[in-house]
């Protein structure tokens, strides 16, 4: 499988506090990878750095065997990679479908105006946008409520909009930071499905999460941190049974074994 993404080396420190230490990692096209480890591990200043919202302090990022360092975060999606925030970043007056379409930005012309695009093109682009958000809408299961604003949903939709919007982008790479946060079984397990979908069709996702049961079902590799360092790499199974990995959720080695 073709590489898409190389961590190489990556390094954030905030003031004295380093919170990603020399981490490596890559991601294959149309693999999930996910991202776990111990609250404060430094899943999320990763997945920060990733997604160009926030600079390494030392490292590399390579996408599409491109260097990253020095991308503005703006022009991400436009490369093709686009992501979903721990903390919902949605337009409250808005509506479902809006919220939706405005992931599309960077996929269109700039605005009538400033490109002097005829009024028909401009229609037949927003035809189009549209389209493909309701498509995207019909996939998430939020069809009914393209009109409705996207304040009077509640959390577990408004978590599949943001993955809608994610997606109208048409991402080589989909950024997950804890899709699945207060969402019931039933919502995950859907969600669970949705994901596989989109590996199926050809998109990776690194995802942090930390619902073991979707990332044991779901990631193909899993790569652990601790305390800003990796600690371990491999498949779910390997995962499960890693002594490092058992000891950094539970506390020490020993504790696990005394616990029997
Ligand atoms: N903007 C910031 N300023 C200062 N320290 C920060 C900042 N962001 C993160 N940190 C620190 O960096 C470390 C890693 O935090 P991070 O949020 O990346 O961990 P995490 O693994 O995503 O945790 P969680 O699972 O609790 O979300 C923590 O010690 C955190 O306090």
């Amino acid at each position: 499988m073709t590489t898409l993404l190389t961590v190489q080396d990556l390094s954030r420190d905030f003031g004295g506090v380093r919170a990603v230490n020399h981490v490596d990692f890559e991601v294959k096209q149309g693999e999930i990878l996910a991202l776990i480890g111990p609250n404060g591990a430094g899943k999320s200043t990763v997945l920060n750095m990733v997604s160009g919202v926030i600079p390494p302090s030392e490292g590399e990022i390579r996408f599409a065997n491109q260097p990253m360092t020095r991308v503005p975060g703006y022009e991400y999606a436009k490369l093709g990679i686009t992501r979903t925030f721990q903390n919902l970043q949605t337009f409250d007056d808005m509506t479902v479908l809006e919220n939706v379409m405005v992931g599309m930005h960077t996929k269109t012309h700039s605005s009538l105006f400033s490109c002097g695009m005829s009024l028909t093109t401009a229609r037949r682009e927003e035809r189009t946008m549209q389209e493909r958000a309701h498509a995207w809408l019909e996939k998430v299961g939020l069809s009914s409520l393209a009109s409705s604003q996207a304040g009077s949903l509640p959390y577990g939709k408004l978590r599949l909009m943001e993955i809608a919007r994610a997606m109208v982008a048409e991402p080589k790479l989909l950024l997950l930071d804890e899709p699945a946060a207060g969402l019931n079984h039933t919502e995950t397990a859907e969600m669970s499905r949705m994901f596989q979908e989109i590996r199926e069709n050809g998109t990776a996702i690194l995802l942090v999460e930390h619902d073991m049961d979707m990332i044991m079902t779901i990631a193909d590799r899993i790569v652990v941190l601790d305390q800003g360092s990796k600690i371990a790499e491999g498949t779910p199974r390997e995962i499960q049974e890693n002594p490092r990995v058992i000891a950094a959720y539970l506390g020490t080695e020993e504790q696990v074994e005394s616990r029997g």
